[in-house]
């Protein structure tokens, strides 16, 4: 899968370490920096990479700052973009079983790359299973377009 990566310099370190995780599993990384750890101001990352989720370049995103907030509430901004901040599997499934996202956000200063890793693994193979929260995601998309 070809897959979107991002942080700033709360989640530089993360961010790095789930690169070498995707690339490993054998998915096709690209790096929308930021590429080391000096300051930098998240929306400057996440707007060019969302707009490549959403315009369809990327398939998915993953994006990483200190909490997995800020960069959630920037993604959401995107037309198209599905945000989630996950720091459980639970939630990580539920984000692609029942909301479709296409984002997943993480905070390096929360949670250990285990279970970054682990997040990511279950966000990744979790598939929509539309029925009735494809009603609800309509109903989000509609109220986008107006
Ligand atoms: O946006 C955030 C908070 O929800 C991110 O965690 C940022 O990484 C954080 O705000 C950066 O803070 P810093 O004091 O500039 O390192």
């Amino acid at each position: 899968m070809k897959i979107a990566l991002g942080c700033d310099h709360g989640g530089y370190e993360l961010k790095e370490d789930l690169k070498n995780y995707l690339e490993e599993q054998g998915h096709e990384v690209v790096d929308y920096g930021t590429n080391s750890p000096e300051m930098v101001d998240y929306p400057d990352i996440v707007f060019p990479l969302a707009k490549d989720v959403a315009n369809g370049k990327c398939e998915k995103g993953i994006i990483c700052c200190g909490t997995g907030v800020g960069v959630s509430i920037a993604a959401n901004k995107v037309y198209g973009i599905r945000a989630a901040n996950c720091h459980d599997t639970f939630s990580a499934r539920a984000s692609r079983e029942h909301n479709d996202a296409n984002i997943l956000t993480l905070g390096g200063r929360v949670i250990g790359k285990g279970l970054a890793q682990e997040i990511v693994q279950v966000w990744l193979k979790s598939e929509f299973i539309e029925g009735r929260h494809l009603r609800r995601i309509n109903k989000i998309s509609d109220y986008e377009k107006q």
